[in-house]
């Protein structure tokens, strides 16, 4: 079932009376259990596109429908949407973990009742009951989002937005965030989520949506997308170091290269190409690579630019 619709978005800004195209022409989608990675490099427009989702910006032109309401003209679309926008900033500091479960499930409209069983769900289910009577400014960071995150679910909204979920946590903190996130989606809730941890990406994502410069670059179910460029992929290793115009000549083809290896991306036969360039290094090692998001991430980015 589809939740988030989104059609022809646009908005632009003016700074200093020059225009920026923040969002050109987007179209977005997102199913309940869907979880949807929406990546791009700094100033590619999510953020923008998130608040026109939210009724925080107005677009200038397009529409979205949140189970079919329009949260730009009508406020009561935003209670089928949870957000956690920017970082803990949601949390009350000096309430304890319980108070501010509580005290949002009735800001988001649950009468008392309804707010502490919700609250103890949620302890239960995310694994915070432990800490229900610590106040807030004594969790740990990745505490903190886990409850921030927990609070925008509190009126079981229909869509679920995540903006850099797992910036700043340690390794422990990403998987606790990481299981919250499936375990979500796994009961019906539809996910939209940005972040530049490309890994996190890989892994929580059914589908990647990928925006450069207001516009989508590339929208794919994740596992096809990495399928695709696996069978395509391959890792050259090589001695010593590239030259200035061995790396110009590689800046034109479809390789990323990082240190004393590059991955390319393409059919066997342009392989050669490659291999010329490289020479006379030694080559060490070439071998198929299943390629991850990162790598596609940055093929495609750099593609972008050549076209
Ligand atoms: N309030 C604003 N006023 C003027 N320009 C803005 C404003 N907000 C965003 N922009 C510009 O719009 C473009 C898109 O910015 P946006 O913040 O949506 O990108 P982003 O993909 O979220 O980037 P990041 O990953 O860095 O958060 C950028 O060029 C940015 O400078």
């Amino acid at each position: 079932m589809q939740i988030l619709k989104a059609t022809g978005l646009k908005k632009h800004y003016r700074v200093r009376g020059e225009t920026v195209e923040a969002v050109k022409n987007l179209s977005l989608s997102c199913a309940a259990g869907e979880v949807v990675a929406f990546l791009g490099a700094n100033g590619a427009g999510k953020t923008t596109t998130l608040k026109m989702l939210t009724g925080l910006v107005r677009p200038d032109a397009g529409t979205v429908e949140v189970c079919g309401e329009d949260p730009n003209r009508d406020p009561k679309a935003l209670r089928q949407i949870g957000a956690v926008l920017e970082g803990n900033r949601n949390l009350y500091w000096k309430l304890s973990v319980q108070e501010n479960l509580e005290y949002f499930g009735v800001l988001k409209g649950l009468n008392h009742r309804q707010a502490r069983s919700r609250a103890a769900e949620l302890l239960q289910r995310f694994g915070l009951t432990e800490k229900k009577n610590t106040l807030v400014f004594q969790l740990s960071r990745g505490m903190q989002q886990k409850l921030a995150i927990a609070l925008s679910v509190i009126h079981q909204p229909r869509l679920l937005l995540l903006d850099e979920p797992t910036l700043g946590l340690d390794v422990e903190a990403t998987l606790g965030i990481k299981s919250m996130v499936m375990e979500l989606a796994e009961q019906g809730q539809a996910i939209l989520l940005t972040t530049h941890q490309l890994d996190v990406a890989q892994e929580l994502s059914t589908r990647v949506v990928i925006m450069r410069q207001g516009e989508i670059l590339t929208e794919k179910p994740t596992g096809e997308l990495i399928a695709e460029y696996s069978g395509q992929s391959y890792t050259i290793q090589f001695a010593g170091e590239l030259d200035t115009l061995q790396q110009h000549k590689l800046r034109s083809l479809p390789v990323n290269v990082q240190e004393d290896r590059l991955l390319y991306f393409g059919s066997p036969a342009g392989l050669y190409e490659v291999l010329d360039v490289l020479r006379p290094l030694d080559i060490r090692h070439l071998e198929p690579t299943i390629a991850d998001l990162t790598d596609i991430f940055l093929h495609l980015q750099k593609g972008a630019l050549h076209v």
